[in-house]
């Protein structure tokens, strides 16, 4: 079934410039000049129920725009947008109770309260049946491993251990739709990688479908099979964020360490040179001739060491987003 169908989805703003002044606060009283700023410009896309999709872009490229029309707190400009069946924009009850939303960089729980508090809290909100409350409960905090600290306010946790009661507290009325947006911002290495089992699994027993958003590439790696990146207001990429490279990139990078000095001129001619001091290297080598120019390397310098690696993700993604025309993987 269909979680989620977006066909030429827009949403502008119209905002008023203000110039400093006491002049110009006289001459604002009279006159305003208005701009528009489209933020979302006709997307479309479709995400089945259970799937778990990753929403990338740079800074102010429509990635909350674009989430806040899908859970309706947006009215959009244009196009057509369904979400598990309702129009997010109608805020009906029952769409309500069907979604949730966790964000990293703001708490939905309140601070002075044991998370437990607020817990308990959305059970009344959404109206969960003891039975089911204490089931999906018992599961959640066992899964995260954070019993000893239910009782703890929240205002004392770490912010690991408060991103697990967030998502006890977004998840306890086992909402269809999960909106996750930077999950793992600023935990450390360890927590962020117990988040993500946790994501992954929840989202294999119960089948919610999850759209995230990070600047984690690990966490889209780890977790999504499909990446939408979305660049200046448009779709610029819908596939797994794997094949990115393939479709985008047809270099990799080779490290070289050599036991003589070999000058950066005799270098030249197998790629472009990232750096080179003489008795180090980094080349970037179209991938089709890779085998080759490094067979050659071997044979024709005094190579001590040498390494080939994939160009980082990040680099590809960035130069996603220099390009217009839109990709698939
Ligand atoms: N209420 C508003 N009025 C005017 N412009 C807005 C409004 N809300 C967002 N914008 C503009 O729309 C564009 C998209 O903003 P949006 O917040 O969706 O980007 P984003 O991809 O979520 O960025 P970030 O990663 O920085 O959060 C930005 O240029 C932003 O300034």
């Amino acid at each position: 079934m269909t979680a989620i169908h977006v066909v030429r989805l827009a949403k502008s703003f119209t905002y008023y410039t203000k110039e400093v002044g006491m002049l110009h606060s006289i001459k604002n009283l009279f006159y305003r000049k208005s701009l528009t700023k489209e933020a979302v410009k006709n997307i479309s896309f479709s995400i089945e129920e259970g799937e778990m999709v990753a929403f990338l872009g740079p800074n102010g490229a429509g990635k909350t725009t674009t989430l806040k029309m899908l859970s309706g707190i947006l009215h959009p400009t244009d196009g057509e947008l369904t979400v598990l069946g309702f129009k997010p924009y109608e805020r009906k009850k029952e769409f309500k109770k069907q979604f949730a939303i966790v964000m990293g960089q703001k708490s939905q729980l309140w601070a002075d309260l044991p998370a437990a508090e607020s817990i308990l809290l959305n059970k009344y909100i959404y109206q969960v049946e003891d039975r089911h409350y204490k089931q999906t409960l018992n599961e959640l905090v066992e899964l995260l491993d954070v019993k000893h600290i239910m009782n703890v306010q929240v205002r004392r946790l770490s912010l690991g251990e408060r991103m697990k009661m967030e998502l006890i507290a977004a998840l306890i009325h086992k909402p269809r739709l999960l909106f996750l947006d930077e999950p793992t911002i600023g935990l450390d290495i360890v927590t962020q990688k117990r988040v993500r089992e946790f994501l992954k699994y929840y989202n294999e027993q119960h089948r919610t479908t999850i759209i995230l958003t990070s600047h984690y590439m690990k966490d889209i790696e780890d977790l999504c099979k499909r990446t939408l990146i979305i660049n200046d207001g448009r779709l610029v990429f819908d596939g797994d964020l794997k094949r990115i490279d393939d479709v985008l990139n047809d270099t990799k990078i080779i490290h070289l360490k050599f036991k003589q000095y070999v000058a950066i001129s005799r270098l030249q001619s197998y790629g472009k040179i990232r750096h080179s001091d003489g008795f180090q290297a980094t080349l970037e080598i179209s991938k089709e001739r890779i085998s080759m120019a490094s067979r050659d390397l071997l044979a024709s310098y005094p190579v001590e060491d040498i390494t080939i690696e994939d160009i980082p993700i990040e680099d590809v993604v960035l130069s996603l987003y220099q390009r217009d025309e839109r990709v698939s993987g």
